[in-house]
């Protein structure tokens, strides 16, 4: 196991904490003027991606001060131990192998002792016959109709990895195939769908790592009951029902086949799930062939992050710009903003991803930590961010971050679209880096012929401080191999920066609080008399809630 190391107690922190005296007075602006060579040092190419930060409020010192914490805190020894299958996830005493879902070198590796590839490869060639029957219409309904739709129930990282890639990938999609996604607790997401779907030609996904958790098993039953109440036979089940899942017993007791059971294993966190089984929904919608490209990519991803140096390392660098940004400048917020409708879903699904990983404040050394942990993870794509909250982070008190990522060729080429949306990209990490001077704004008051007044009285507003830092991730296409690719690499940044803030980025014990208690109220809230054993506001609303319903 890599060592359990305090990051404030390195000698790279220290130094990165003088050095940040240095760099905050200085303007990127300024950085670029001084330095023609600044993209070139700053920019990498992997594949059809090229990462540019050399919008960061860095300099090369930076740079290797950065690598050196992460070499202090053990990282080239964490990387190995994650894909050695270690049980780096200790408090669930588990490994963490969402590597090995997409090991397509297919290289052994070991789980106490055991290669898992055999049955990584067993469900993968199982997904790819069910995908490619459902897909060709040998899947048959109960009527002997060939399936059109299918309904993923499942929450979390059941659900939001399939949605998010679907999504993307919709340029890919199968036509005959119409693939919905069902998740809240809230029955309105579920009767909304069985209104639009025919049981005749309906596939059921119930995607749950646990098979337990309450909203998914919910859902699960209100569908098992709305189609049994159609077709009048539990031995239908069979061919509109499959489940996903670690949970063999409870699949069973559901009374799904456990034929029909598309199996993943405990070492396959829920946040980093959408390469395994859970990602059927992912391959009957866009092809086995698709979903491979995706597993491809994120491989060749994994290759990079394990063999290059961390100074050409992407992964490595977006997660030590992070810590550069949340630990010493004092940002709480990171910003993903995809220039891609087709990635509408990116920043929700990162949201999991990163926070649930590194939303933590106990140390691996069991104490609460002295320093920032994860960020507050949150975009839209643009432009439409640009006409909503890009104000504050133009003018803003509150410095974030952004990364702004886009295709360079866009699967619907019509008109001038595209160069506008690029044109907004470029012009938006353009003008927070360089922002605007108030001489600026008097030369361009004065051209609009605006008096003096007017210039005297409203400069101030119209000044940009810039210097707001964005990384610009602009990749050929947006194709399933390069989605599996910015998936894996964002991924790693996450575990970076987990190993360098020391905590346990891939247990999630922080979500089960507010589930203990909402079983314990579940009762109370169909209870004849008053509840009184909360504090008075829970209980009030309680109280309230029951009144309204009489
Ligand atoms: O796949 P399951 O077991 O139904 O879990 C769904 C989600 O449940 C949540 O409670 C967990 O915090 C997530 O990590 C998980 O993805």
């Amino acid at each position: 196991m890599f060592p359990a190391i305090n990051p404030t107690s390195t000698q790279a922190w220290e130094k990165l904490f003088q050095h940040y005296a240095d760099i905050e007075a200085k303007h990127l602006k300024d950085l670029f003027q001084q330095d023609p060579q600044r993209f070139e040092k700053f920019s990498l190419t992997f594949e059809n991606i090229l990462l540019d930060y050399s919008k960061n409020r860095i300099t090369e010192e930076t740079r290797s001060l950065l690598v050196s914490l992460a070499e202090e805190c053990g990282l080239k020894d964490a990387i190995d131990a994650m894909f050695n299958g270690e049980k780096i996830n200790f408090t669930e005493n588990r490994s963490v192998l969402h590597v090995a879902l997409r090991n397509r070198s297919n290289t052994p590796v070991l789980v106490d002792g055991q290669d898992v590839m055999p049955d990584v490869n067993r469900v993968l060639a199982q997904v790819e016959q069910f995908s490619n029957a459902v897909i060709n219409g040998e899947w048959k309904g109960y009527t002997g109709k060939a399936i059109n739709t299918i309904v993923n129930i499942g929450i979390g990282g059941s659900d939001l990895g399939p949605v998010m890639v679907t999504e993307a990938l919709k340029p890919y999609k199968k036509a005959h195939i119409e693939t919905y996604f069902v998740s809240n607790v809230d029955a309105t997401h579920i009767a909304e769908t069985l209104k639009k779907i025919d049981p005749e030609t309906t596939l059921f996904m119930i995607a749950s790592k646990t098979f337990t958790t309450q909203e998914t098993m919910t859902n699960a039953h209100s569908a098992r009951k709305w189609f049994l109440e159609q077709v009048q036979d539990e031995a239908h089940i069979k061919k509109h029902f499959v489940a996903l899942s670690t949970n063999a017993q409870a699949v069973a007791e559901f009374g799904i086949d456990t034929q029909n059971m598309f199996e993943f294993w405990d070492w396959v966190g829920g946040r980093y799930s959408l390469w395994s089984a859970i990602g059927l929904s992912i391959a009957c919608t866009v092809g086995y062939d698709n979903f491979k490209q995706l597993l491809e990519g994120a491989h060749a991803m994994d290759n990079h992050f394990k063999s290059a140096p961390f100074e050409e390392n992407a992964p490595v660098l977006l997660a030590l710009l992070g810590i550069w940004y949340n630990n010493f400048f004092g940002a709480d917020s990171h910003a993903l903003l995809p220039y891609d409708q087709y990635m509408h879903r990116f920043a929700a699904y990162f949201q999991q991803g990163d926070m649930e990983s590194n939303g933590k404040y106990v140390d691996r050394n069991g104490q609460p930590v002295n320093y920032q942990t994860g960020p507050i993870i949150w975009g839209e794509p643009g432009t439409n961010g640009q006409h909503a909250f890009y104000q504050l982070i133009h003018q803003g008190t509150k410095l974030i971050p952004c990364d702004f990522l886009a295709p360079a060729n866009s699967h619907n080429p019509l008109g001038d679209h595209h160069p506008k949306l690029m044109a907004n990209f470029f012009a938006q990490t353009e003008a927070l880096m360089n922002g605007k001077s108030e001489e600026q704004v008097i030369d361009e008051m004065h051209q609009l012929g605006c008096s003096e007044e007017d210039i005297r009285n409203l400069k101030t507003y119209k000044v940009f401080e810039g210097n707001r830092p964005t990384n610009s991730i602009l990749f050929k296409l947006l194709d399933p191999r390069t989605l599996g690719s910015l998936i894996a690499m964002y991924e790693h940044k996450i575990f970076v920066q987990g190993v360098i803030w020391n905590i346990y980025s891939f247990d999630q014990w922080g979500v089960e609080l507010g589930k203990q208690l909402a079983k314990k109220i579940l009762p109370e809230l169909t209870s004849a008399e008053d509840v009184n054993s909360h504090d008075s506001s829970t209980n009030g609303l309680i109280n309230q809630f029951k009144e309204f319903r009489k």
